[in-house]
């Protein structure tokens, strides 16, 4: 499977842009700030819903902008399908296929597989909990048919009983009368337990899916270098001891509900979970080099690789900068690993980070920027960038 056309409109800071690209290894280069990651940002988005670089839609959108339109035509068994998905700023995002009617984004979620290698890659380890939470949606979109669902559900639930919590803490500290917000709290709170724990369970699933072929790379990139393994640490902990958890995490709401009734806040839910990264039984971020952490996010993002192909199609490879973050044996593990996939995009902004990639083709990203003032002048800069 590969992509054969990239078309972006208003996409972050690309008014208008279209990239075909053949099957293999693909070089987009061009200096900082050009717009690189952008354009392979958008694959990701395209496939998995998000991006690693943005906790909502409104940053994927050019400034001053209402919506973005990502459309890839994608080549697979001799078909091409075209995928579209219009990125509201905000409001829901919605998608096509073929240019058929319009469909929801879970619609085409997972439909082009894709797995995004990144320098901000070595915080799904290091970094806090989110890092490692937006990891395991974007593995849900990918791995998952019904994840999408269960989370969007899930987040809508959350942002009603926060406001609602939220008014509360308010009324609290006007001395007005709240009965009305009460009992629609307990309402809510029903469903935040039903819609927590169908969330939990999902994501259990996906990290236990991921903790084996993750142990395994580890193992494999470090020579034996620890034990590896991925834990899930669910807020509703209770999820993972009792079968039917839901009255046990209700008592617990009843404990804490002086708390989220001062703060006005959701004080516990999957919106806190985390994936513990352990090295040799211990927490990775607390007690790993800096080398092993990087090795560990290598071996996470080709676990996703690993979980995803096994469903039968070799995910679009993005290698995006990747180059002049690592050391020599790290960008060769990443080398040897991208050079057996079907699509392998790369993104690099000097000319001396461009790895040996035989019959790699490469596209000045410059000659892509529309025929401005703006644009002759990067083209320019480029051109005498690549001449000298
Ligand atoms: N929503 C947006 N609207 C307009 N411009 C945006 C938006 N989001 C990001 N940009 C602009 O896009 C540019 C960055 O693009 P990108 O991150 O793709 O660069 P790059 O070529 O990958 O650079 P580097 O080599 O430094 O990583 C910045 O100039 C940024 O201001």
């Amino acid at each position: 499977m590969h992509i054969s056309r990239l078309a972006l409109d208003r996409y972050r800071s690309w008014d208008s842009c279209v990239l075909d690209f053949g099957p293999g290894v693909t070089i987009l280069q061009g200096r900082n700030g050009l717009g690189k990651t952008n354009l392979v940002e958008a694959v990701e988005v395209l496939a998995t819903g998000g991006s690693h670089r943005a906790s909502s839609s409104l940053p994927l959108v050019k400034r001053g902008e209402r919506s973005a339109v990502i459309r890839a035509n994608v080549e697979d068994d001799g078909r091409t399908t075209t995928y579209e998905l219009t990125v509201s700023a905000r409001g829901a995002n919605r998608a096509r296929i073929n240019g058929g009617r319009s469909v929801y984004m879970r619609d085409i979620l997972g439909r082009i597989p894709c797995v995004t290698f990144s320098p901000e890659d070595q915080r799904l380890v290091s970094g806090d909990p989110a890092a490692r939470r937006g990891f395991l949606n974007q593995a849900g979109a990918l791995l998952d048919r019904t994840y999408w669902d269960v989370a969007q559900r899930f987040a809508h639930v959350a942002q009603q009983r926060g406001a609602l919590l939220r008014q509360i803490a308010q009324a609290g500290r006007n001395g007005t009368p709240m009965d009305a917000a009460l009992s629609g709290l307990e309402i809510w709170t029903g469903q935040f337990i039903e819609a927590g724990v169908a969330l939990t369970r999902a994501r259990k699933a996906l990290t236990d899916r991921l903790s084996g072929p993750f142990a395994d790379i580890y193992a494999r990139l470090s020579n034996n270098g620890g034990e590896a393994r991925l834990e899930y640490a669910p807020s509703f902990a209770e999820v993972l001891e009792l079968d039917a958890p839901e009255m046990e995490i209700s008592r617990h709401f009843q404990r804490i509900y002086p708390g989220e009734a001062a703060r006005g806040v959701n004080l516990i839910g999957p919106q806190r979970d985390d994936v513990s990264v352990l090295l040799d039984g211990v927490p990775a971020r607390e007690y790993a080099s800096n080398g092993e952490m990087w090795t560990m996010a290598l071996a996470l993002r080709m676990a996703l690789f690993r979980a995803v192909a096994e469903q039968g199609t070799r995910p679009v490879v993005i290698l995006d900068d990747v180059f002049a973050q690592l050391d020599e044996s790290r960008r060769a593990q990443i080398l040897d690993f991208a050079a057996d996939q079907d699509q392998v995009l790369i993104t690099v902004a000097a000319a001396s980070d461009i790895p040996e990639a035989s019959g790699a083709a490469v596209i000045d990203v410059a000659s892509l920027l529309p025929d401005t003032q703006e644009g002759a002048v990067q083209r320019d800069t480029a051109q005498e960038g690549a001449a000298r």
